[in-house]
């Protein structure tokens, strides 16, 4: 069997009193981009604090291509690049002394120095900045000097925490772009507490929830998981919910007055076109219908309740 880039075995972490993740279990066997998913205050950045060895775990382990970060955390490391949530950026510095910086930091050897600089440059499209102080440059361009320093050293595996937090849209889609391509050569985890981050971006998704994993599957199966199980119904005439409620597949409806309901059903499709059938042959005057896509918050709580 192939070995894990990424194994996390029953992780715990606690500040002081308070456990912030419970018993996470996590395994990455193939390069590609995953996305811890989960609201604020969930645990993302304290799982990813503590798989790039910024925090020492409560219990548990993690190992990174089979080395345990807690015994040989600086074999573990050199195979680790992290972006945290706030970059650590020395605004100071042009971006090519803050990259130099960095390299030295990673151990770089003083001759491979420029070529690695070089070639994050060119990587990251940030070449004709190489001599602009870090805090001349555009959030957007901050953020590629953040994962540029993440992946001077060549690691296989890269943690990007919120990479795109407090990014605008154009930027959102330069720093996804670089994301996927970092990617080709090697594993990415991101974290976000945003939805359509984790679906525009990501093969596979980690959802935590109050510091317990609840979900682990592809996008897909995700979009499964979480599809909408009610209908809004807007009609031309005032019926009974009794008269809805009779209809094949409809659970229970709930009046949202001026002739509109909301219908709860186990399967949204079948149902739609069985209002469909029943609202024509009845002359209900069917005005409106659409399966209601469930909220973001919706959808954590209920996923935290499994
Ligand atoms: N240094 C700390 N001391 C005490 N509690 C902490 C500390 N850091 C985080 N916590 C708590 O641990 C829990 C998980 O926090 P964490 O930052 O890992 O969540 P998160 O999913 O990254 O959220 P966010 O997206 O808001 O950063 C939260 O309840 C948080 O208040």
């Amino acid at each position: 069997m192939q070995e894990s880039i990424i194994s996390i075995q029953k992780l715990s972490h606690r500040y002081s009193a308070q456990w912030a993740i419970r018993d996470i279990n996590l395994e990455i066997r193939k390069n590609g981009i995953y996305g811890l998913l989960g609201s604020n205050g969930a645990g993302k950045s304290t799982t990813m604090n503590i798989l790039c060895g910024v925090l020492q775990q409560t219990e548990g382990n993690v190992f990174i291509q089979g080395i345990d970060t807690k015994k040989q955390p600086e074999e573990a490391k050199c195979r680790i690049g992290f972006l945290p949530q706030k970059a650590p950026l020395h605004l100071d510095l042009t971006v090519e002394e803050f990259l130099s910086y960095c390299a030295k930091l990673h151990y770089i050897p003083a001759k491979e120095i420029n070529k690695a600089i070089h070639e994050v440059l060119e990587r990251c499209n940030i070449s004709h900045f190489r001599k602009r102080l870090l805090r001349n440059l555009s959030g957007g361009y901050q953020q590629r000097v953040g994962i540029a320093q993440a992946i001077i050293h060549h690691p296989d595996f890269v943690v990007l925490d919120e990479p795109t937090n407090g990014l605008d849209p154009n930027q959102i889609l330069e720093v996804r772009h670089l994301i996927k391509e970092i990617a080709e050569e090697r594993t990415v985890l991101l974290s976000t507490h945003i939805l359509s981050e984790v679906q525009a971006t990501c093969e596979h998704i980690y959802m935590i929830e109050k510091g317990h994993m609840v979900f682990d599957g592809s996008v897909n199966e995700f979009d499964n998981y979480i599809r909408p199980s009610t209908l809004f119904v807007a009609l031309a005439k005032q019926l009974s919910p009794e008269d809805l409620q009779a209809i094949p597949g409809i659970l229970s409806v709930e009046n949202l007055g001026n002739s509109q309901y909301r219908l709860q059903s186990a399967n949204v499709q079948e149902a739609l076109e069985q209002v469909v059938e029943s609202s024509v042959s009845n002359h209900w005057g069917l005005i409106e219908i659409y399966p209601e896509k469930s909220s973001l918050d919706s959808i954590f709580s209920e996923l935290s309740k499994k």
